[in-house]
């Protein structure tokens, strides 16, 4: 990321500072400009010097530029970042709240981020969401600098990697959630990508201990993760999105790769956020920790700052927080049932007796059940 020169030279004027004094002192714009904060290395009044500055001013802001520890590169952020499913008919999807809520964070290069949440919580959704997969306003979300959704270099050349789910799909008369096991040799899978270094090849091979003999159709579950896994890491990626990726690898294969993904970010500067149910050994993995509940962020903080973390308590952390939501959501419910059924809005939603067709797939009919006692199935 390129940084300002006034930050890269606390005595220069720098780039900000020549733009501020070009802008316009009346009028319309003079108005905008007032209204913006001062940006990290823009210049003040006191830099400017003349009638609303002074020289000792001008030093003592120098001075205090200078003590500032050097300002970490931002790998990702979010800025108030919240997304729903869209409904049948592209709007989110009523009665529902955000599925993510009012996020913001940043995440300065070469942090390894542990994502916690219960089942539900909106961790996919929020990685998905960060790795560009669903379109939310370019000004909510930037990875490296940019709009993960909007800005597709990202993905295509492999800076930004997300690896999620399981190598599996629904397929038309054969069933739903079919593992991906065609006759392929992994040595084949494993070459299939253009441009890939070979010697990163061989040490993902040596970390997951993956036979390139392996024939796909004849791997067990926890193979074939080992080989998923490896071809999402194949690319020297910059920021790394991992959705439960580990569920199905032994303890050793687990901390084999843990490790190799901390010192990718450690000797590469790589940025990783990891969601994860399982804790054991994890304690000093994180350089940060996110826990997220209802949609909504709870805990972001450094790992130095969570004295759990600091005497080996990872899981027992998780379980207080666990343990607080699920009273907060068993609270909430009585409360409901309490007031009783919410009254209806009377809107065209709510009279609407019918079922969506939302599209076929693989096999069967998509189809959304409005709530209604007397669906009526339009095809
Ligand atoms: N395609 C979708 N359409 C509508 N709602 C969805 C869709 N996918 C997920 N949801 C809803 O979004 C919410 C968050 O789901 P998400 O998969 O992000 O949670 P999670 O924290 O990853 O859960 P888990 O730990 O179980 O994997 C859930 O209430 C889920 O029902």
């Amino acid at each position: 990321m390129p940084v300002p020169l006034s930050v890269t030279n606390p005595k220069a004027k720098g780039l900000a500072a020549q733009v501020a004094a070009e802008l316009p002192t009346e009028g319309p714009f003079a108005r905008l400009q007032a209204e913006q904060q001062p940006a990290v290395g823009a210049a003040t009044p006191a830099d400017r010097g003349g009638a609303d500055g002074s020289t000792a001013q001008q030093q003592q802001h120098v001075q205090q530029q200078e003590q500032q520890p050097p300002a970490e590169e931002v790998a990702l952020e979010t800025c108030n970042l919240s997304f729903s499913y869209p409904d049948i008919d592209g709007r989110p999807l009523p009665d529902r709240p955000p599925v993510v809520q009012d996020m913001s964070i940043a995440l300065p290069k070469g942090a390894t981020c542990l994502l916690i949440g219960p089942n539900g919580a909106g961790k996919t959704t929020l990685l998905k969401v960060l790795g560009g997969k669903h379109m939310v306003p370019e000004a909510s979300v930037r990875v490296l600098g940019q709009p993960p959704f909007h800005a597709t270099g990202l993905t295509s050349s492999g800076a930004l990697s997300y690896v999620g789910g399981n190598w599996e799909r629904d397929i038309a008369f054969a069933g739903y959630s079919i593992p991906l096991a065609g006759d392929i040799p992994a040595s084949q899978m494993l070459n299939s990508l253009p441009g890939i270094d070979p010697a990163r090849r061989d040490r993902l091979i040596e970390v997951l201990d993956i036979d390139p003999t392996w024939r796909m159709h004849l791997v067990s579950d926890g193979q074939r993760r080992r080989v998923q896994i490896a071809m999402g890491l194949l690319k020297p990626f910059q920021v790394l999105l991992l959705d439960e990726i580990t569920v199905d690898l032994d303890v050793l294969g687990r901390a084999d790769l843990m490790a190799f993904l901390k010192e990718e970010c450690q000797q590469r500067g790589a940025t990783i956020i990891y969601a994860t149910h399982i804790f054991d050994g994890l304690e000093s993995w994180p350089s940060h920790v996110m826990y997220v509940a209802g949609g909504r962020l709870q805990v972001f903080e450094r790992a130095e700052n969570v004295p759990e973390l600091q005497q080996g308590r990872l899981l027992s952390l998780v379980e207080r927080w666990l343990r607080e939501e699920q009273r907060q959501r068993q609270a909430a419910a009585d409360k409901q049932r309490a007031l009783g059924p919410a009254p209806s809005s009377g809107s065209l939603q709510d009279m609407h007796l019918a079922s969506w067709n939302n599209g076929w797939v693989g096999g069967r009919l998509a189809s959304s059940l409005k709530h209604s006692a007397n669906a009526v199935m339009r095809m």
